[in-house]
């Protein structure tokens, strides 16, 4: 199965299955119950205007990598469903409103005993934001694949990873495996977002063990979704090829991760992002003029119109256009979700998002 970038719906497959209208579907659109779920954990969000140390009063919200896809997809039109466990704490119950609120489904999302992971957001001046997180030993973060409901992923029509997921214990990252070899078995699409996090794998063996992880999972992945130059990291040396993750710019990172995959969409922050579908490769060049106030979820908002517009059918160019939008939308607010009516249209089938 192929399609140039810019032509026919572009989702694929990695020798399993698609989501999009082509023979090898095995799930039909309208027979499945989602169209997009995802494995992982969202924590309690704090932050400020000012630098954390200082300031008087921090502002709570909620963030997760896969849960952040899952609301920007949900507000952009498609069926989503979260898989986590959720801490019984004050603020267990308000999590599963505030995604419920969203239309994230939660039949997945059990509440177990356990306090739920806290992050902080700083943000530099240019808005590139840096997190510290309090979040080991928490309920998502012991998931295992017992956890998994195969009906419920097998009634998706494309699973979302997340290498944040797996950074997270052993038990987790053998939940992400166990998730996609159910989501391969059933017919589902799946996309991962490598989210390189460094001080995630600092105490569960560093770059060795991420790359390890990712390499896992890479034969069950029909489209891969990572960050340029983050994720370049993750990728195993090649002779003659500089370590340096920024080495040979954007274009040599995404013949790499081309070789790894046949749907790469690699995010390039205010460059945009390049695509690589089946060997076409194409560019599509950020939205100009941001101010960036915090660059948390941006990376999130752009996988989830993404994969909605892929899902719907658009040409991968389209989708990208249209993710590029939702994410300089993101930019224009703190946290990891920007509040709903400024993100973007309430018909969103209807045509191209508004930034806010
Ligand atoms: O770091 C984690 O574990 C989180 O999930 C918290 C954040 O909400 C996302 O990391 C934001 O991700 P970006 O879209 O890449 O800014």
């Amino acid at each position: 199965m192929s399609g140039p970038v810019n032509g026919e719906s572009g989702v694929g497959s990695n020798g399993g299955s698609s989501v999009d209208s082509s023979a090898e579907s095995t799930a039909e659109p309208g027979a499945a119950r989602f169209d997009l779920v995802g494995l992982g954990e969202c924590m309690v969000e704090l932050y400020a205007a000012e630098p954390l140390g200082q300031a008087p009063a921090l502002r709570r919200s909620y963030g997760g990598d896969v849960l952040n896809s899952l609301v920007a997809a949900s507000r952009a039109g498609v069926r989503t469903g979260f898989i986590t466990r959720v801490g019984d704490d004050p603020f267990g119950e308000s999590l599963l409103a505030a995604w419920r609120e969203e239309g994230v489904d939660t039949g997945c999302a059990p509440k177990v005993h356990g306090e739920n992971g806290v992050y902080f957001i700083s943000v530099a001046e240019d808005g590139e934001r840096e997190f510290t997180y309090r979040r080991a030993g928490t309920p998502a973060s012991a998931i295992t694949p017992g956890d998994l409901d195969a009906a419920y992923i097998g009634g998706a029509r494309c699973l979302l990873l997340s290498g944040i997921t797996q950074a997270l214990s052993d038990s987790a990252r053998q939940a992400t495996l166990a998730a996609a070899r159910i989501a391969r078995e059933a017919g589902v699409q799946v996309a991962y977002d490598p989210n390189y996090r460094p001080r995630l794998w600092e105490a569960r063996g560093g770059l060795a063990a991420a790359r390890a992880a990712w390499l896992e999972l890479m034969p069950y992945v029909d489209i891969v979704l990572p960050s340029f130059p983050a994720d370049v990291e993750l990728l195993p040396p090649e002779a003659g090829v500089s370590p340096a993750p920024a080495a040979g710019g954007a274009g040599m990172a995404l013949r790499r991760f081309g070789a790894q995959c046949p749907q790469v969409a690699l995010k390039c922050g205010a460059d945009g992002c390049r695509l690589l579908f089946h060997g076409m490769a194409s560019e599509v060049p950020g939205v100009r003029g941001v101010k960036v106030v915090d660059s948390t979820g941006a990376g999130d908002a752009w996988n989830g119109v993404f994969l909605t517009r892929l899902l719907d059918g658009a040409p991968p160019l389209q989708a990208a256009q249209d993710a590029n939008a939702a994410a300089a939308a993101t930019l224009a607010h703190r946290g990891a979700i920007p509040p709903k009516p400024a993100t973007m249209g309430t018909d969103p089938r209807s045509g191209s998002m508004a930034p806010a």
